[in-house]
C-alpha cells in the first residue's frame, strides 16, 4: 500500500490555554475527496493551517511525506490552497494575475485558468477592485484550480458565490482537477453541495474528531427509519442514536443495526450528511434520543 497523503499523529494546536485542535490519529489516502465538517469554531481552519504549515503545532504531521511547518516551501510545489479569507490585490487585472501565476508557479496551467474564467463574467482587463465579492472568489478559484497540485485544500471555497456558480465550481473541480492521483480536502457548511463527491467524511467538534469514515462505511453503519406508528416501541427498543419528529411522524437514526432488521418497521434509507451531522453532534451535546 502507498503511504497516506496526509498522516497525523498526536496533533495538538493550542492558542494560549485553549486546545483548539486535538487529533490523536488521522490518515487520508491518495485519491480521496475529504469533507472536513464542523460547527463554527470547531477547529477546521486551525487544522488546515497546521496541515499547510501556516501555524505551529505539537505532534507529528506529514503531508506528501513532508513536515509542513519545516518543509513548507517544498511542500507548496505540490499543494494548493483556497482560504476562506482569500484576498487579491485591488489593482491587479485578471490578465496580470495570470501572467504573475505563470511566472512564479512551475505547475500553473494557464489554459486551464483561462478556460475556467471564460465561464464567468470576469474580463481579461477587469481589475479586482471592480469585481463583486463572488467574482473575486471566482478569480481566486480559477488560479488555484489551475495549479497542477497533488493536494488541494479548500476552506469554504464557495462562500459568497451564487447557486449556479457553486454547482459549476464542484463540477469543474471533478472534471478539470480531480483524478485518482490527487486528493482534495474541503471544509464547508454547505454539506449538501459536496455530499455526492466525497469519499471520506470527518466531523470535527471542539477540535476533536467526532466521526471519521468512508462514505461506503457510513452507508453500512448508519440507517434512518421513518417508523410506522405501530412499530415505534419496537424501533425505540433498538436504541436509536437520534430521533426527530416531522408533522407527527417519527424518524429515528441507528448505528450498527442491520437494515434488514429495520425494514419491517417502516421506510429505511441512508441518512444525509446534514442529518448525520445533527445526530452525531447533538448527541455529543447530550441531545440524543
Ligand atoms: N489566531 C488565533 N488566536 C486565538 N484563538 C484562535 C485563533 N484562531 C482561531 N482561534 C480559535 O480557535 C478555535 C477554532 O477556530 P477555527 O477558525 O479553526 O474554527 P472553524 O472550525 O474554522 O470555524 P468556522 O466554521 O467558524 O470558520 C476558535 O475557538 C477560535 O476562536
Amino acid at each position: 500500500m502507498t503511504e497516506p497523503v496526509i498522516s497525523i499523529n498526536q496533533l495538538q494546536k493550542r492558542y494560549g490555554r485553549d486546545t483548539v485542535v486535538d487529533i490523536p490519529q488521522l490518515q487520508v489516502e491518495e485519491g480521496s475527496i475529504v469533507g472536513l465538517i464542523g460547527p463554527n469554531g470547531a477547529g477546521k481552519t486551525s487544522a488546515l493551517r497546521c496541515l499547510l504549515g501556516l501555524a505551529s503545532y505539537q505532534g507529528e504531521v506529514r503531508v506528501l511525506g513532508k513536515d509542513p511547518y519545516h518543509q513548507r516551501a517544498e511542500l507548496m510545489q505540490n499543494v494548493a490552497f483556497i482560504a476562506d479569507t482569500a484576498v487579491l490585490p485591488a489593482w491587479i487585472t485578471a490578465t496580470q494575475l495570470l501572467d504573475y501565476m505563470a511566472s512564479v508557479h512551475p505547475n500553473f496551467n494557464r489554459q486551464k485558468a483561462e478556460r475556467f474564467l471564460s465561464a464567468t463574467n470576469i474580463k481579461a482587463n477587469s481589475k479586482v477592485k471592480t469585481l463583486s465579492k463572488g467574482m473575486t472568489t471566482q478569480l481566486h478559484l480559477a488560479m488555484v484550480i489551475a495549479i497542477e497540485a497533488k493536494v488541494l485544500f479548500l476552506d469554504e471555497p464557495t462562500l459568497g458565490l451564487d447557486i449556479i456558480y457553486r454547482q459549476r465550481f464542484y463540477e469543474q473541480l471533478l472534471n478539470d482537477y480531480f483524478d485518482e492521483s490527487r486528493t482534495i480536502v474541503i471544509t464547508t457548511h454547505q454539506v449538501d453541495e459536496i455530499e455526492h463527491i466525497l469519499t471520506q467524511l470527518i466531523f470535527i467538534n471542539h477540535g476533536e474528531i467526532a466521526l471519521n469514515a468512508s462514505l461506503h462505511d457510513i452507508a453500512e453503519r448508519f440507517v434512518e427509519l421513518d417508523v410506522l406508528p405501530e412499530h415505534l416501541a419496537a424501533a425505540e427498543a433498538l436504541n436509536p442514536i437520534y430521533s426527530r419528529t416531522n408533522l407527527g411522524n417519527k424518524t429515528l437514526m441507528f448505528e450498527n443495526i442491520p437494515q434488514q432488521q429495520l425494514i419491517p418497521l417502516g421506510v429505511v434509507r441512508t441518512p444525509s450528511i446534514a442529518n448525520l451531522f445533527v445526530a452525531k453532534l447533538d448527541r455529543s451535546a447530550g441531545g440524543a434520543a
